[in-house]
């Protein structure tokens, strides 16, 4: 079945699409006095953070630090990067238009409740048939890459997409700028339940000295690109609200959609990770499988006799997106000591937006940015953030989870 067949069959959304105001509406313009972004994306010296921003929940901006704020005053995702706010350039500005338009199609697909008819996210064959003449139902999962494969592709912007989902990376198109890695719906089996669920994006750009090479192989090695290359990164928590939180290497901001009128407005700007949480989160049914190191330093932190001398409370969701977000919000470490969390699509982006909050991305003895990627689906544990709780936790040393048993649920 077509995704457009697919989607006409399940309306999911109440807004239109919009068309983009560009260059966009003068609602947030840059304190008077700086620039927030050089050519090359990167903070002019003295400008450490916007903290004009002083907008929290749906509140307004404050206007007294911008210029030209129009009637509304709320600061949009397509406000903030464009002309008017950190001009990330028109071609990002471009494809973030369209990852925003299609996370805001799986936002209403999740909770849509013609989802069912989609398919349950367990027991079913990905892509497989009914023994019928209809293809099977899809998990949402794979619709959702087929929702974000298609904005790419007509946002005219990406040269290769690698996803989670697909083998190998796919060559959209040979002149795009970019390179965009992703997990489209992660946490989705436990979607039936509806808890939360997440898309995760890394943006690279299009390593231009590879053109010459076979499209398998520059396809392969564009999408092999180390995290520390990354040119922005975003996660879209799909929720009680639906939050897109995206750093284009300068801070790390979150925007809220606004269900009324389709926008994303920014609402936590400059995160800071606290140095340190009192919150650990990790499967800890697997606590006789993890080794030595992590065993002492959960027990340490959970009794209060670590280096921060109070007792440590635990909230694990099992939806990556989820409890990152929420430690990125109220520190502490979020984990899965086990290979299984990827790093191109699940691990680089998300510490690169944890390192621009000012909190940590570790495997457990290296930081994850400074890992060079050998193969596309490559697994390993991952330790994000509060520094102060990811050095105490790397200090134990023994922390990685080598038994993999491939757990049932
Ligand atoms: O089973 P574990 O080790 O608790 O892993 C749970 C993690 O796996 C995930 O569900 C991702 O796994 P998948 O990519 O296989 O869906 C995360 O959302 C979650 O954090």
């Amino acid at each position: 079945m077509q995704l457009s067949t697919i989607l006409s069959q399940h309306p999911t959304s109440t807004f239109q699409p919009k068309t983009l105001r560009f260059p966009p509406k003068p609602a947030f313009s840059p304190p008077r006095n700086s620039r927030y972004f050089s050519g090359t994306n990167i903070f002019r010296p003295g400008m450490t953070s916007l903290s004009g921003f002083g907008l929290v929940g749906s509140q307004k901006i404050d206007s007294s630090s911008f210029v030209g704020n129009d009637s509304s005053g709320y600061c949009t995702l397509m406000d903030f990067v464009g002309k008017g706010g950190v001009d990330v350039g028109d071609d990002l500005v471009v494809l973030l238009h369209h990852i925003q338009y299609a996370c805001k199609r799986i936002a209403a697909l999740v909770a849509s409740p013609f989802n069912s008819s989609l398919g349950n996210q367990t027991g079913i064959a990905a892509g497989g048939t009914t023994g019928s003449d209809r293809d099977a139902p899809k998990p949402l999962d794979l619709v959702s890459n087929e929702i974000i494969l298609s904005s790419l592709r007509s946002s005219g912007k990406v040269a290769v997409m690698a996803s989670e989902e697909d083998d190998s990376p796919l060559l959209i198109n040979d002149d795009g700028p970019f390179v965009v890695v992703m997990d489209p719906l992660d946490g989705s089996r436990n979607i039936d339940a509806s808890i939360p669920t997440g898309t995760i994006f890394g943006i690279y750009n299009r390593l231009v000295e590879l053109d010459h090479l076979p499209g398998e192989e520059k396809a392969s090695l564009n999408s092999l690109q180390s995290g520390s290359r990354l040119v922005a990164a975003a996660y879209v928590l799909y929720s009680s609200a639906t939050i897109l939180c995206a750093s284009f290497g300068s801070g790390t901001y979150a925007f809220t959609l606004d269900h009324s009128t389709g926008d994303f407005v920014l609402t936590h700007p400059n995160i800071k990770i606290p140095p340190r949480g009192q919150i650990y989160s990790v499967n800890d049914a697997r606590y006789f499988d993890w080794p030595e190191g992590l065993r002492q330093y959960i027990d340490t932190v959970r009794q209060g006799k670590g280096k921060y001398p109070k007792k440590y409370s635990a909230r694990y969701i099992c939806s990556l997106v989820a409890d990152f977000h929420r430690t990125l919000l109220y520190g502490g470490v979020a984990m899965n000591p086990r290979d299984h969390l990827r790093l191109v699509y699940e691990a680089n982006p998300l510490s690169f937006l944890v390192e621009q909050a000012g909190g940590k991305g570790s495997d457990g003895k290296r930081r994850i940015l400074s890992i060079q990627p050998t193969k596309l689906h490559q697994r390993l544990p991952l330790f994000l953030g509060s520094s102060e709780d990811i050095e105490e936790l790397e200090s134990y040393r023994n922390v990685q989870q080598k038994v993999n048993p491939g757990y049932e649920v």
